[in-house]
């Protein structure tokens, strides 16, 4: 079997003054071009996993490998250039044109001019943004929706193996939720990169996921495929995530 993108090998973490983990003796690994989602109730370890791959956070225990590389012995600089991370929050500067704040990695990577700018303009139609309407226009001047595109454009700016997407369409309403998820999908599967994306929301973990990993108190209860999950929910905590699901869906049989 080949190297895992990416592995916890019993990786706990627990914040200052703290008497609880927020993650508990966590054991995974992820093969490359996995689409990885990651489901559980609020609080329970999800965004503190997440940032524990690309060191916005350190494990107090255990280690996490990146293609069989420790990533606790590697420059933390150039891991997080290596890797792709998109925030409900965008976190687009507000003073750079949509084509600066595209072209941020890149810079700093001292990439040719033309260079960039070719990027750019394939990386806004890649998204679906029309590179003549949106470069020189400011975050603010974009709606919720576009500027998640945004995000997630420069989060593929320099080809990261590896993407961290924290709640990413958590902002932005039904319809352009689900216009944002397809558009995942094609990127993922053209791409053939490794994704690991925290939700709330139950179908989009199904919808999206490969294998979906379920967490509650800081443990990992299931990860597996979605239809081994549905078929096969591993306690009580998981199958009560199946069957609110199953409740929500109930509500709209009573009206077709
Ligand atoms: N910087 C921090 N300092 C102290 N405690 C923290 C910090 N960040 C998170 N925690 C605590 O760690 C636990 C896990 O938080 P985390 O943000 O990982 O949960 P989550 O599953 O992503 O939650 P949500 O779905 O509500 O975003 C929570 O109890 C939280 O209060």
């Amino acid at each position: 079997m080949s190297v895992p993108a990416i592995e916890f090998r019993d990786v706990s973490k627990k914040f200052n003054g703290s008497g609880y983990y927020a993650v508990d003796h966590v054991s995974f690994s992820v093969e490359e071009g996995e689409f990885i989602t990651i489901l559980g109730s609020s609080g329970c370890g999800k965004t503190t996993l997440l940032k524990m791959v690309n060191r916005l956070y350190e494990p107090e225990a255990g280690k996490i490998f990146l293609f069989g590389e420790d990533t606790s012995g590697l420059d933390v600089v150039k891991l997080r250039r290596r890797i792709g991370y998109v925030i409900q929050q965008t976190g687009l500067f507000p003073h750079m044109t949509i084509e600066e704040n595209v072209a941020t990695v890149p810079k700093l990577l001292k990439w040719d001019k033309e260079k960039t700018k070719e990027r750019v303009r394939e990386l806004l139609k890649m998204v679906e943004l029309d590179p003549e309407e949106f470069c020189g226009r400011y975050p603010s001047q974009l709606s919720g929706g576009q500027q998640q595109r945004v995000g997630l454009a420069r989060a593929l700016a320099v080809e990261p193996k590896i993407m961290l997407l924290d709640e990413p369409f958590g902002a932005v309403d039904a319809i352009t939720r689900i216009g944002l998820q397809e558009e995942l999908l094609r990127l993922h599967g053209g791409l053939k990169k490794t994704f690991l994306l925290v939700t709330h929301d139950i179908h989009e973990a199904f919808k999206l996921g490969t294998k979906v990993m379920i967490m509650n108190e800081g443990k990992i209860c299931q990860f597996d495929t979605p239809q081994n999950i549905i078929r096969n929910p591993a306690d009580g905590f998981t199958a009560a995530l199946i069957r609110s699901a199953r409740e929500q869906e109930k509500l709209w049989e009573g009206y077709v």
